[in-house]
């Protein structure tokens, strides 16, 4: 049974050809609801995602699978506690007793690096739920760069998966330089090291750092605090001599290669040098170049001020990629991003709280403020949004998470950010697959709790379109959405040429799972950064009732949905609501 409610509006930006019967604006009766049913049996704890395609070779997707340690919340501490607090000992795998209905809505980002750059880590981290992969341009070279893209691409091509690629370009920040080869080096308190902008070669004396940035020696004043890495280690500049600045080590800590660098007097940031350096420098334009080459799906802009050089780089890419192939991720890790916050993320498809240069530049007490407020501006824009750095910082070296760490990725997810990033974690930390694992179940976990606590959460987004053809869009997605939380639908279908009614669904981020069906390969890898969307490529035909069946029997196959699940699908060929059981 099918109940529908079109709405006479095609889209003017669509393509899809037109539909055989007119369509009737009907909702007549309340649609038949079939209870669903407390658990699936049978359906054990592996949840499977299929790769719906018409390539020849169809495979299939092992998800959220629990491949990991499945974790036992806390049992209560007093009686008191457990009076309060309803004690839940659900596991990992546990929660994907209930199918789909337990498949993770917040995306994860994994920075590639030396630990996680060949097949089989790649492909670990892919089992492991992994849906972008993340490259920084700061760290080694393009031919690196390449054979991680070239990896990750066979890994789609021949195992099914949907891994985006995104660029993160290095920006006009001052950093340090490459240590030499060392891997790190430890600064322990009142040690004196020397800062020069000559470059690193092995004749300069011991604890000597270069600096990728020629005016630093002049900039700096002595009695400036110089901080590493956003002040994971912290000197003082006691001297300076030409191109050598001699520091005193007053927070020791490990320096990490290329460590970005800020310097602060009397309390406040020192930020008008750079403030006169382009956001885009002339090494990022090659890297772009690069990343279009490569067709990377995301490019992020480190140290965006404005929206301006969004718009700059927008009209660059699409000279050079006429299918709009490439997304544009805004970094918000400076003052002047924070100030500018709404307009910069306007011009963006998407923006990430990089709180690791942020943390340098705000006092270390706002950046969290900070991260709720970013996250709500894109939500509100409907722009994905990712939170990253520090999630699980300790677990480049320990196979276990801090309690705080574990409360910080809770916090993103209740937030209900599209995505949480691991940076050193995954790049060069000890334990790249058991961080992965964590942030999984952390997820899955809050996610299912804030379902519950938060079942019917006011939705109040403002319009983001222009035209009344976009209002129409947003009309029927916030309706689909709310429909589908006060019926307790199963799972919304959403059959989209460009991914915007996808990404509209998301923004209302609904109780049940959304199955996105794109005609795009390149579609579905950008929707895979998007909270709750589990995208797929798909042939479409002009008979709407022919591909609602073709995807009801693909997903029933995998597992995915069943006879007599409630499904609410909404469609941007022509602009329709439909509610069904599925046959
Ligand atoms: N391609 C790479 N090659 C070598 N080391 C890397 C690479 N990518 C990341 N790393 C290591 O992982 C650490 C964390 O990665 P991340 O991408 O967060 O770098 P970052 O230097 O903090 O830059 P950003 O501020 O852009 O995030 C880096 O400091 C570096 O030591
Ligand atoms: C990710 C990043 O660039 C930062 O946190 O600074």
């Amino acid at each position: 049974m099918s109940q529908s409610l079109h709405l006479l509006s095609r889209s003017p930006h669509l393509s899809f050809p037109s539909l055989s019967s007119s369509p009737k604006p009907s909702l007549s009766a309340s649609p038949r609801r079939i209870p669903a049913p407390s658990s699936y049996p049978g359906s054990g704890a592996l949840s499977i995602r299929a790769s719906i395609s018409d390539s020849p070779n169809p495979h299939v997707l092992v998800s959220d699978n629990g491949t990991g340690s499945a974790r036992a919340a806390p049992a209560a501490a007093d009686s008191a506690a457990s009076a309060a607090i309803e004690v839940d000992a659900v596991t990992e795998a546990e929660l994907k007793e209930n199918g789909f209905r337990s498949t993770r809505r917040t995306k994860l980002v994994c920075t590639i690096g030396p630990t996680t750059c060949g097949s089989e880590q790649l492909e670990a981290l892919a089992v492991g739920g992994m849906n972008v992969a993340r490259i920084n341009m700061c760290h080694g070279t393009r031919e690196w760069h390449k054979r991680v893209i070239e990896r990750v691409r066979k890994l789609n091509e021949e195992k099914g998966y949907a891994v985006a690629i995104m660029m993160d370009t290095e920006g006009s920040e001052i950093h340090m330089g490459d240590l030499g080869g060392a891997s790190s080096v430890k600064a322990e308190d009142g040690e004196i090291w020397t800062f020069s902008v000559r470059a690193f070669d092995s004749t300069l004396p011991e604890r000597t750092i270069s600096v990728n940035y020629d005016g630093f020696a002049e900039d700096v004043k002595v009695g400036d605090d110089l901080l590493v890495d956003g002040g994971m280690v912290r000197f003082e500049v006691i001297e300076k001599i030409g191109p050598d600045v001699k520091c005193r080590c007053t927070d020791p800590g490990l320096l990490l290669p290329r460590a970005n660098l800020t310097f602060w007097r009397n309390g406040s940031l020192v930020r008008e040098r750079n403030a006169m350096l382009p956001t885009i420098s002339s090494k990022d334009w090659l890297d772009i170049d690069f990343g279009i080459a490569e067709k990377v799906d995301f490019i992020a802009i480190s140290f965006v001020k404005s929206a301006e050089v969004i718009n700059h780089l927008k009209s660059y890419i699409a000279a050079r990629t006429p299918h709009g192939d490439i997304s544009v991720i805004a970094k918000i890790e400076s003052i002047d991003s924070l100030k500018n916050l709404e307009e910069i993320v306007q011009a963006s498809d998407g923006a990430m709280v990089a709180r690791g240069d942020l943390g340098a530049q705000i006092p270390l007490e706002q950046v969290p403020s900070a991260q709720q407020k970013i996250v709500q501006v894109c939500r509100q824009l409907n722009k994905p949004v990712i939170v990253a750095s520090q999630l699980l910082e300790s677990m480049i070296e320990y196979p276990t998470p801090t309690r705080a760490e574990v409360a910080d990725v809770s916090e993103a997810v209740r937030q209900r950010a599209d995505a949480l990033m691991l940076s050193g974690e995954s790049a060069m930390g000890q334990y790249p697959d058991k961080a992965l694992t964590v942030l999984r179940s952390v997820s899955l976990r809050i996610e299912k709790w804030w379902r519950e606590e938060k079942r019917h959460e006011a939705m109040e987004l403002p319009p983001v379109g222009s035209s009344f053809s976009d209002s129409i869009s947003e009309e029927i997605c916030i309706s689909a959405a709310k429909m589908a939380n006060n019926l307790g639908v199963d799972a919304l279908f959403v059959y989209t040429n460009s991914g915007h009614m996808a990404s509209l669904l998301s923004r209302c981020r609904p109780d049940c799972p959304i199955f996105a069906f794109t005609t795009s390969p390149s579609v579905r890898r950008r929707l895979n950064l998007q909270w709750g969307l589990i995208p797929f490529r798909l042939s479409f035909s002009d008979d709407m009732e022919s591909n609602l069946n073709k995807t009801f029997s693909l997903l029933k196959a995998r597992g995915m949905v069943k006879s007599g699940d409630l499904v609410i699908a909404v469609s941007d060929m022509l602009q329709s609501i439909q509610v069904m059981n599925v046959p």
